[in-house]
C-alpha cells in the first residue's frame, strides 16, 4: 500500500475554506490529503503531538471503514469535515473555541458515519439486526460509528492520540463520542431546543454552552449538502434517494413498515427537500446565525435559494402532470 502524498495547490487550500468547494472533483487519495492537511493547518498535529505517519495510517483506516454506500460513504465523511473547516474559518472558531474542542469536532466529523451499513436506525430496529440488539435500540448506528472510531484509536498503529496523557485522551474520546451520538436525527428537536435556550446569552467560556454548540455545528455540517452550490448538492440528493429507495425496497421484500420518504412510488425530489429545508435546515442554521451572523450570506441564503428552487420545481411538475 502506498501512502497518499498529494501536494495541495494554494488554490485548493483556499477553496477548502468555503462551502463552494467542489467535493466531486477529487479522488479518494486527494480527499485523504485534504483531510491530512486540515489537521496540520489547524495546528492540531503540533498541539497534540500527533505522529504525522500515524495520522496518515489513521486516515487510511478511516477510509477503509467507510462502506461503498450511495450516500453514507467516505465522500460524505469528507464533505462533513470540509464544511466544518469552512465554518471554522467563517466563524473564526479558532479564536472562540479551544484546540481541544476543534480536535473533538474534527475527529468526530471524520468518524461520524464509520461502517454505516446503508440502512437507517428504523430499519435496524424493525429488522432486529445485530446492531439494534447490541445497543438495545438506542441510536444503534451512531453507537456503532462511535465504537468503530474508538476501536481505531485503541490500536497503536492508528492511535493519533498515542503521545497524550490518559486524562487528555479520555477527554478527547468522550467529546468525540458525544458528538457522534448527537448526529442521530431522532435527537434533533431536543438538541436544537437546548441550543435555542442558550443563544440569547451565549457564553463561550461556559462548557455547557460550547458543548451544545459543538453538537449543533457537527449536525449542521452533517446535513449541509443543500448549503452547497446546486451543481454540487443535486448529485447528493440522487445518492440519498438511491440509498433510501434501496431500504424501502428491502423493507417491502421483508414485510417491514416503509417510511413514505423511502418509498420510490411516493417520493419526488422537491417533496424530499422542501420539508427538510423548511423544518430541519433553516431553523437550525438560523439559530446558529444568532451567534454567527456572518453565516447568513454564505450558508443561509443558499438554503433559501434551494428552497425557492424546489418550490418552483414542484409548481412546474404540478402544472405538467
Ligand atoms: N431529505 C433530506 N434528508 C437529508 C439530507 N441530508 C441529510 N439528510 C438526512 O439527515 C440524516 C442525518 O444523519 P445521517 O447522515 O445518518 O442520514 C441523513 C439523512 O437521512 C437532505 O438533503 N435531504
Ligand atoms: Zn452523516
Amino acid at each position: 500500500r502506498i501512502l497518499f502524498c498529494y501536494l495541495l495547490s494554494e488554490e485548493t487550500r483556499e477553496a477548502l475554506k468555503t462551502p463552494t468547494f467542489d467535493v466531486w472533483d477529487w479522488e479518494p487519495n486527494e480527499m485523504l490529503s485534504c483531510l491530512e492537511f486540515l489537521f496540520h493547518e489547524l495546528g492540531l498535529v503540533d498541539e497534540f503531538h500527533i505522529n504525522p505517519i500515524t495520522l496518515k495510517r489513521w486516515l487510511l483506516a478511516v477510509q477503509e471503514h467507510y462502506r461503498k454506500n450511495p450516500f453514507h460513504n467516505f465522500r460524505h465523511c469528507f464533505c462533513v469535515t470540509q464544511m466544518l473547516y469552512g465554518m471554522i474559518h467563517l466563524c473564526s472558531l479558532q479564536e472562540k473555541l479551544t484546540r481541544m474542542d476543534l480536535t473533538i469536532l474534527l475527529v468526530a466529523a471524520v468518524c461520524h458515519d464509520l461502517d454505516h451499513p446503508g440502512f437507517n436506525n428504523t430499519y435496524q430496529i424493525n429488522a432486529r439486526t445485530e446492531l439494534a440488539l447490541r445497543y438495545n435500540d438506542i441510536s444503534p448506528l451512531e453507537n456503532h460509528h462511535a465504537a468503530v472510531a474508538c476501536k481505531l484509536l485503541a490500536q497503536p498503529h492508528t492511535n493519533i492520540f498515542a503521545s497524550l496523557e490518559p486524562d487528555v485522551t479520555q477527554k478527547l474520546r468522550r467529546g468525540m463520542v458525544s458528538l457522534i451520538l448527537a448526529t442521530d436525527m431522532a435527537r434533533h428537536g431536543e438538541i436544537l431546543k437546548g441550543f435555542n435556550e442558550k443563544t440569547e446569552s451565549f457564553d463561550f467560556n461556559n462548557p455547557e454552552h460550547t458543548g451544545i454548540l459543538k453538537m449543533v455545528l457537527i449536525k449542521c455540517c452533517d446535513i449541509s449538502n443543500e448549503v452547497r452550490p446546486m451543481s454540487v448538492a443535486q448529485p447528493w440528493l440522487d445518492c440519498l434517494l438511491e440509498e433510501y429507495f434501496m431500504q424501502g425496497d428491502r423493507e417491502k421484500r421483508e414485510g417491514l413498515p416503509v417510511a413514505p420518504f423511502m418509498d420510490r412510488e411516493k417520493v419526488t425530489k422537491p417533496g424530499a427537500q422542501i420539508g427538510f429545508i423548511k423544518h430541519m435546515l433553516l431553523p437550525m442554521f438560523e439559530a446558529v446565525m444568532k451567534i454567527f451572523p456572518q453565516i447568513e450570506p454564505v450558508m443561509v441564503q443558499p438554503l433559501r435559494d434551494a428552497y425557492d428552487y424546489y418550490m418552483s420545481e414542484q409548481q412546474v411538475s404540478r402544472l405538467t402532470t
